[in-house]
């Protein structure tokens, strides 16, 4: 069993080498030591959750993200998570979407797939990725059709306080530029309050056609996970976990506000290393 000793607002997991920190509204900061720690942590995380989610609600909805995320996440594959998590009850959703065929490599869907889904028991009706070959408006358009028919049936959970989706799990990586999902700084996506799924067509980062959940589903969430690694992001994180003011205006990740869940960052030693209370850390 992890030793975990609580020093005020500093919390540190001796076995992990783990340093936790709640930042106030920043939600909880882990930086861990290495990659591999990182995802020892994150593969606990997602498996508690999922099964706190199958024990309340019967079933666990998560929408992934792309990216680096998804190789962090492998020891989900393993033992003891191959055998303890219940697979059966997952639904699987997609928080961004490039608009490619599903065997492109650009696809997000192709990168869960290979690294991750193909070695899970995982239903595959429960695995919800868009209509390939459907314009991004359309693919938006249809992606949030579906959600709302599984709102409807509570495979996906409803917010208390709106009528927005409340996933289980939304996991999100982060660029160095900040963005999350497939929303960039600054763009007008960012003022989205009614729709759940949105699309882009001038991505900044290739391919420039995307869809995307928009902030108010993100931050209706039960919970919101950004695993963020690399010294290339380290400033983005600082904006991001610590920045006040103009600094960070029109950052997305800055705007990441779970309204009742909660957020938790997971970052290595190179991304926390610009953080206010890093040096505390070291
Ligand atoms: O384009 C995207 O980038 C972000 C960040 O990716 P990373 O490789 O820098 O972690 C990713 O979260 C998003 O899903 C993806 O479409």
């Amino acid at each position: 069993m992890p030793i975990t000793l609580n020093y005020g607002f500093l919390l540190m997991n001796q076995t992990l080498n783990l340093k936790m920190e709640s930042h106030k509204d920043r939600g909880e900061v882990r930086i861990h030591e290495n990659l591999d720690e990182l995802s020892t942590d994150l593969a606990d995380y997602v498996a508690e959750l999922s099964e706190a989610s199958v024990k309340e609600r019967g079933v666990f909805a998560i929408a992934l993200s792309g990216g680096s995320l998804i190789s962090l996440m492998r020891n989900l594959c393993g033992a003891p998570y191959n055998k303890t998590v219940d697979w059966s009850k997952w639904y699987i959703f997609w928080a961004d979407e490039r608009v490619v065929a599903k065997n492109h490599v650009d696809s997000n869907y192709k990168l869960a797939k290979d690294h991750l889904l193909s070695k899970l028991p995982i239903v595959p009706s429960h695995v919800h990725s868009i209509n390939d070959s459907l314009t991004a408006e359309e693919a938006a358009n249809e992606y949030e059709f579906v959600i709302r028919q599984l709102v409807r049936t509570r495979v996906i959970n409803v917010s208390d306080i709106s009528d927005f989706p409340k996933f289980d799990l939304i996991l999100l990586g982060m660029g160095p530029d900040g963005h999350v999902a497939s929303l960039f700084p600054n763009h007008s996506v960012l003022e989205e309050k009614n729709e759940w799924v949105t699309f882009i067509t001038t991505s900044p980062k290739p391919p420039p056609e995307r869809i995307t959940f928009t902030l108010p589903v993100i931050n209706s969430a039960a919970n919101v996970a950004v695993v963020v690694t690399g010294g290339g992001k380290a400033e983005a994180a600082r904006l991001a976990i610590d920045g006040v003011g103009p600094e960070c205006e029109g950052l997305p990740a800055r705007m990441i506000e779970p309204v009742v869940g909660k957020l938790v960052w997971f970052l290595d030693n190179q991304a926390g290393s610009k953080l206010k209370s890093f040096s505390q850390f070291s």
